[in-house]
């Protein structure tokens, strides 16, 4: 992990484990560089759409047609004979390759059963995997936070009971129980990451979802102090393309916590905490949401549109109601931190200071795109101010 000691893993109270400044840190500044300890395709197992043969199976980048090579024993692609080859000893083990070949070609499981169910069995297969492959990631994986809700219990007895008679059992291993399995779901569910497909300027979907030992510690926030960056297609050849990158929106003092947004910031009040307590098992009661619980429910996007319009004529300084009380006091970050290309919903990080100076240069983490900071300079409010 680079930038080892910026971030301590801490209790924080009502929220489980956290992870809080262990000093001052500075908008840009990348606080934790880290690798997946599981990756999982986002495609269907059966009649795949033409996407999901555009990215290798193993680390996911967009494929070139002219160097994919095949799996021997199945239509897998690969970006590279090495790849093809770690491939062979981790992803996609002969465990793996039999075991999605014999879900693919059960066609009771793809009538019956929805998207959901089969990247669930893409994940068991690989959280089953990994237990023989690598049983240190494994541990890792169940110290993940995530208690088994009544839906997790329900798929893990569909799943269970597929994966058990269609697979092979794993070499030398016993079997896996009903609750493990439950469980893995569960973390899942509550700890991956999306690794998105290339941005094309209309709605932007999952090419695969990761799980990462360090970034799964961090809470959420839907105003966040810090943002997460992958360059999937575009690390460098000696670099691992599918770590997560986190960085630094703007300053913090020592001993803040450092959170992320589990989604687009711009998602308004009632889909965040229909999300939250649906799929994380949380009511949210950060800052913002305090304030926009007092927004009526049908308001509540008009009023974030007005207040953005009011607070761009008052220099983004927040605008008060009529009881002097600031009804939209996130109204700067909007404009500073959320990007404004067509349909993206990405937000803004300043690229990585030098040793002397900040970067006025922000990168959004959905685009890409790279734009001058136009509140930057002197006058630059702090958040934490
Ligand atoms: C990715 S984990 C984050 C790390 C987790 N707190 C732990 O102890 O491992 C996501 C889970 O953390 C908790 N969590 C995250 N953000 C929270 C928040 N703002 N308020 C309450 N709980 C939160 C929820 O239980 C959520 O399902």
């Amino acid at each position: 992990m680079a930038a080892e000691g910026l971030l301590s893993v801490a209790e924080i109270d009502g929220r489980g484990r956290g992870l809080v400044s262990t000093q001052p840190l500075k908008a840009g500044q990348v606080v934790l560089r880290d690798s997946p300890i599981l990756l999982y395709s986002a495609f269907p197992l059966q009649n795949p759409s033409s996407s999901s043969s555009s990215y290798c199976h193993h680390c996911f980048r967009t494929l070139q047609s002219s160097s994919s090579i095949n799996c021997s024993s199945c239509s897998a692609l690969f970006c590279s004979a090495t790849c093809l080859s770690s491939a062979t000893s981790s992803s996609h083990s002969p465990y793996v390759c039999q075991s999605l070949t014999r879900l693919c070609n059960s066609s009771h499981f793809f009538l019956n059963h929805l998207l959901e169910r089969q990247l669930q069995s893409r994940f068991l297969i690989a959280a089953y995997n990994l237990s023989l492959v690598s049983p240190s990631k494994f541990q890792t994986l169940l110290s993940f936070q995530g208690i088994p809700s009544a839906n997790d219990a329900s798929a893990a007895e569909f799943l269970h009971s597929l994966i058990s008679s269609l697979c092979l059992p794993r070499p030398n291993s016993t079997p896996f129980s009903l609750e493990l399995t439950a469980a893995l779901l569960a973390k899942d569910r509550l700890n991956a990451f999306g690794l998105m497909e290339p941005f094309n300027g209309g709605q932007r979907s999952v090419r695969a979802y990761g799980l990462y030992p360090k970034a799964s510690l961090f809470n959420h926030d839907c105003l966040p102090n810090a943002c997460r960056f992958d360059y999937v297609d575009t690390a460098m050849e000696n670099e691992n393309n599918a770590d997560i990158i986190v960085r630094m929106i703007h300053d913090v003092p020592q001993g803040r916590e450092i959170c992320l947004s589990y989604f687009p910031v711009n998602f308004d009040y009632a889909t965040r905490q229909k999300r939250l307590i649906e799929d994380y098992g949380f009511a949210c009661d950060c800052d913002r949401c305090k304030v926009e619980a007092n927004w009526s429910d049908n308001e509540n996007e008009k009023e974030e549109e007005e207040a953005m319009e009011e607070d761009e004529d008052e220099e983004m300084a927040g605008a008060e109601n009529e009881n002097g009380e600031n009804d939209f006091p996130h109204a700067y970050f909007f404009m500073r931190y959320m990007c404004d290309g067509d349909n993206c919903w990405g937000t803004l990080a300043p690229l990585p200071p030098s040793d002397v100076s900040p970067s006025t240069v922000m990168e959004c983490n959905v685009c890409g795109k790279l734009k001058n900071d136009v509140v930057g300079g002197e006058d630059t409010l702090s958040m934490d101010d």
